[in-house]
């Protein structure tokens, strides 16, 4: 089965939240120009990473606004959305949410980010969430985990665990850590043995710099795109035959002891 994805390189402008409902309209109209199967956005694209008290009157109450916006755009253009993640604001508390939009419209996962990036202080102004989240595109079985969370090699085996084959990372990762960025998500595709989308804000917020280089590995570790600093919508084909291949040949789900992984 091959599939083509879009991924959005968005320049976040960080608290104008309207601004931002309004351009991420703008880029899924320039990534429908490729007819993908699944478009893919990066963290925090609704009020930006960089945390500050305002952050609770700029999260989206509930997410209702984002899944209004993406439920009507998946539905009216048939297509599959993993709608990077959003600052949301539930019960007073303010979550990093990520949801994924089928063709229908309907929400098939929700996932919150579980590791706030303690050196920017997420971890004060962002609740953690408590488990991973499995979920079907077209029949592929996919799983997020969002930027932080890839360097917890423990929370990706968990996401991959149930046969998954398409791992999203949406995020904001600066440039100073460039090379973590990628080598991190090149070995988390291969030591999970799937294709692995990681979508990367790019643009400043003050001194920092979110560095794009968006990419797309497989599960062999092959770069099949990488974007480069500037916003943009990078577009991929993947053919999921390489993730039964792999599996076959080097069959580690088969072969791990967890039994044995214990202190
Ligand atoms: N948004 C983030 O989680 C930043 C993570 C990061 O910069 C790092 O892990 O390094």
């Amino acid at each position: 089965m091959k599939k083509t994805l879009a991924l959005i390189q968005m320049n976040v402008v960080a608290g104008d939240v309207e601004h931002n409902y309004k351009h991420v309209v703008e880029l899924l109209d320039e990534a429908m120009q490729s007819n993908p199967d699944i478009i893919v956005l990066p963290e925090t694209w609704n009020t930006g990473f960089h945390p500050s008290e305002d952050l609770p009157n700029l999260a989206d109450p509930d997410g209702e606004r984002t899944k209004a916006l993406f439920s009507t755009y998946a539905k009216d253009h048939n297509v599959n959305i993993v709608a990077g993640s959003v600052s949301v604001l539930k019960h007073d508390q303010v979550f990093n949410t990520s949801y994924a939009f089928n063709r229908e419209g309907r929400v098939v996962g929700e996932y919150s980010k579980m590791h706030g990036f303690t050196p920017a202080k997420e971890d004060k102004y962002f609740a953690g969430g408590t488990h991973v989240g499995h979920f079907e595109l077209d029949g592929i079985p996919c799983s997020t985990v969002i930027c932080y969370d890839i360097r917890f090699p423990e929370v990706v085996r968990m996401a991959a665990l149930p046969g998954t084959e398409l791992l999203f990372v949406p995020a904001q990762w600066p440039t100073m850590r460039l090379r973590h960025w990628q080598v991190l998500n090149e070995v988390r595709a291969i030591e999970n043995q799937l294709f692995l989308c990681a979508v990367n804000g790019c643009g400043a917020v003050g001194r920092v710099q979110s560095t794009g280089h968006s990419a797309l590995f497989d599960p062999w570790g092959t770069n099949l795109l990488e974007m480069d600093t500037t916003e943009g919508v990078g577009i991929v084909e993947i053919d999921l035959s390489t993730v039964e291949d792999i599996r076959n040949k080097i069959n580690i789900f088969r072969d791990r002891k967890p039994e044995l992984y214990t202190l």
